[in-house]
């Protein structure tokens, strides 16, 4: 049998980080040797990087080694190009490097924005595997986008073939919207889908699992699409491997001091089901204003709150963080961090509900955790994701962003939705008896013998068939 040897790299961001560092600890756990690359900076940003047998680390310069601080689209764009010169050459070199040592690649892994991955698999004759760590009904979108089945420009709403249910301009991702500002993330996914529709039948794994989405599982023929998700920590999903706590690929400024145990210690001071999580993920800054209605929302609904405030990415250093108007009080009430272990936190039993831009990890660990969410999505893939939460798994209530002709959702309508779930109305106790169904059926999927651990179980036995053939 031949050894499997995988090079699965991912886009240096913690929303892509995250899940494939568990995708690469659950193949080593098959058997599998898994090289996990990523940028030089972020690599020696990682905090607590796994050390389990067949798991080991490499890093490629995308030419900001020390750091990369922007936010500017026309900045990004040229950060694309660098990162595909750069990374297809270290690629190749690595691949070269296996050969020579004996131990090649049986299969080079990507995340999504690296479609020129695919192509230096081709070059080696390697078989490529694209991780989506989008939900599956997002990747459909994406293709039906491309071959031209619709264009928001003209409609308001639209049915996809596949897909029960009807989307409207709020649920379709935002990089598709007439209203799109970004001109990054498109060519690049576009380059993913050319490049998929060369190959006969390409394997797609996705970071889903297939009670979650059957129909955009199979909606689309020509794809093998293989759920193998949710990729959370295994002792967040009762797996075999309680000592999993954490992804292990934490993005921590070295110069910022985060004390991740001070939440759950706080969160041990809370009644059960009490305490309102919110964070927006790792890469939206929400606007002042749009910071002080939250602000408001959450003094005035009155639960407690633990509120992850990051210190923006993309911000200058000469710039000065917003100081929140009512921070004092927010500090009374509640507790504001920079950073904690979301996943502990979510399975925490205070946690009574998460206000979240529905960035597809954060649903997931979500679902997976059992909690509700107040559905606050920014952009790309999150105003989908709160569809499906709100409509289709019916766990959670989406913010009405039409509120306020600024954009600014008002604290009023934010804490109408906290009260929905957190007050015992039908409606909310409706919520989360569906969470709590979600957690069971992602529990499922991922145990041995259930459907995500058999797909990854085949997937892995057939690319082993390929290389003997
Ligand atoms: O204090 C924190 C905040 C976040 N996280 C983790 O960071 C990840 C955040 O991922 P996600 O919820 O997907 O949000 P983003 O960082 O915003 O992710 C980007 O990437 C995702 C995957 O492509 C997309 O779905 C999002 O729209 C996009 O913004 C999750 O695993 C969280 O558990 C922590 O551990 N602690």
């Amino acid at each position: 049998m031949v050894q499997q040897r995988f090079l699965l790299i991912t886009y240096p961001i913690q929303g892509h980080i995250n899940p494939s560092i568990q995708f690469a600890k659950r193949v080593a756990a098959m058997g599998v040797h898994v090289t996990f690359a990523t940028s030089v900076f972020v690599q020696r940003r990682m905090l607590n990087k796994p050390t389990i047998p067949g798991l080991s680390f490499a890093t490629f310069s995308d030419g900001f080694d020390d750091g990369y601080k922007t936010t500017e689209d026309s900045d990004i764009v040229s950060y694309m190009s660098e990162l595909e010169r750069r990374g297809s050459e270290s690629l190749r070199n690595m691949i070269i490097a296996a050969k020579n040592e004996g131990e090649p690649f049986t299969c080079l892994a990507y995340t999504i924005l690296l479609p020129w991955a695919a192509k230096v698999a081709r070059e080696f004759h390697i078989p490529g595997a694209l991780l989506w760590i989008q939900a599956a009904t997002v990747f459909d979108i994406y293709y039906y986008y491309f071959h031209n089945y619709f264009n928001m420009a003209h409609k308001s709403s639209i049915e996809l073939p596949g897909l029960p249910f009807c989307l409207t301009r709020r649920d379709i991702p935002s990089f598709l919207l007439p209203s799109n500002i970004y001109n990054f993330a498109l060519p690049s996914l576009q380059q993913q889908f050319e490049d998929l529709d060369e190959e006969s039948k390409p394997n797609v794994i996705v970071n889903t699992f297939e009670g979650l989405e059957p129909e955009a599982l199979r909606g689309i023929d020509k794809f093998r699409m293989i759920p193998i998700g949710p990729l959370i920590p295994s002792a967040f999903l009762d797996e075999k491997d309680p000592s999993d706590t954490s992804f292990g690929g934490d993005i921590v400024d070295v110069n910022v001091n985060v004390d991740v145990d001070a939440s759950v210690e706080w969160l041990d001071s809370q009644a059960e089901s009490c305490v309102v999580y919110v964070s927006f993920g790792t890469l939206a800054v929400l606007g002042e204003r749009q910071m002080e209605e939250v602000a408001r929302a959450l003094l005035d609904s009155g639960y407690p709150f633990l509120w992850v405030i990051r210190d923006s990415y993309g911000k200058q250093e000469q710039e000065q963080e917003q100081e929140l108007s009512c921070r004092e009080e927010l500090e009374q009430r509640g507790k504001i961090v920079k950073w904690c272990s979301q996943v502990e936190v979510l399975s925490h039993g205070s946690v009574g509900c998460f206000v979240t831009h529905c960035g597809w990890n954060s649903t997931l660990e979500s679902l997976a955790s059992g909690v509700p969410m107040v559905a606050f999505p920014q952009w790309s893939d999150q105003g989908t994701n709160a569809k499906m939460v709100e409509d289709v798994w019916r766990t959670g209530v989406r913010v009405d962003d039409k509120v306020n002709e600024e954009g600014i959702v008002e604290a009023r309508e934010i804490t109408k939705c906290l009260h929905l779930l957190m007050a015992g109305s039908e409606k909310g106790q409706e919520f989360r008896r569906n969470a709590h169904k979600w957690k069971c059926l992602a529990r499922e999927a991922v145990k041995e013998g259930g459907s995500s651990h058999s797909n990854l179980t085949t997937f892995l036995f057939h690319l082993s068939n390929f290389q003997h053939t």
